[in-house]
């Protein structure tokens, strides 16, 4: 569903991802993992079109989409969270996400209303569809930030960190509409240091380190996988 190939990213004299192929098989959930700085993010950056690579391919559902916005990218198919969600904060819960349904693909039939209304029932928000986004707290913004990158009615969903910050009930549920979510077709790219949530999750992880690949496999290879654990588990555990 998407294909990254040598793609490279500088900033300054920093390469934040360096000549790096990262494949999203259809229909799959692929974990994404490393240590602060790894380049995750600068990855999600560059696969949703906030900034261009400065070299390789991208391609989403076999369309080259390494030179387009990202407006024209969510259109093709393609939507993300962020790390720290950044809804509109006047609007109520379901008038953000109606933004987002409106914004997005649109499909014959269905209107951006019922889009919206579908994305918050799956988001467990339904209840809280009249609240004004700023009286959310931190687990209801992050399914917020969900329900408006579903509501573009993606193929394929980036997820920044949503189990950030929550606690174990809030992030079995988090991991819960995510499974819903895949169960719905949609192909999965999952950045997240909870490793309990993405390991659970995940067909496949690929760990970087300093914006390259040090690893692809299962949840059970790479957990194992020397390397991995020097660079990310072991610090993690040791710190
Ligand atoms: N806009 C920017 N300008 C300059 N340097 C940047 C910029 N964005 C990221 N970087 C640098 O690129 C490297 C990769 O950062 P990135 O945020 O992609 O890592 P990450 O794996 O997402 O980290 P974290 O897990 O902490 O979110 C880091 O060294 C970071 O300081």
């Amino acid at each position: 569903m998407v294909e990254a190939r040598g793609v490279v990213k500088r900033f300054g004299g920093l390469t934040a991802v360096h000549s790096l192929d990262l494949t999203l098989r259809e229909g799959e959930i692929l974990g994404l993992i490393g240590p602060n700085g790894a380049g995750k993010t600068t990855l999600f950056n560059l696969l949703s079109g906030q900034f261009p690579p400065d070299a390789g391919q991208i391609r989403l559902l076999g369309r080259e989409i390494q030179h387009l916005p990202s407006h024209r990218i969510c259109r093709l198919g393609l939507a993300r969270t962020f790390q720290v969600p950044r809804p509109f904060l006047a609007m109520t819960v379901f008038e953000s996400v109606l933004v987002g349904a409106q914004f997005g693909r649109r499909v014959s039939g269905v209107s951006p209303s019922d889009t919206a209304e579908a994305c918050l029932s799956l988001t467990r928000l339904g209840s809280r569809r009249e609240a004004p986004v700023h009286f959310l707290n931190l687990a209801e913004r992050k399914r917020l930030d969900l329900a408006r990158a579903l509501a573009t009615r993606p193929r394929v969903l980036l997820v920044d960190e949503v189990a950030a910050g929550l606690n174990p009930t809030e992030v079995r549920e988090t991991v819960g509409i995510l499974r819903e979510v895949h169960a719905s077709g949609i192909g999965i790219i999952y950045v997240e240091h909870v490793m309990e949530a993405v390991l659970d999750i995940s067909h496949r992880v690929h760990v970087l380190d300093h914006g390259a690949t040090i690893a692809i496999g299962t949840p059970e290879e790479v957990t194992r996988n020397p390397a991995v654990i020097e660079a990310y588990l072991g610090r993690s555990a040791g710190s």
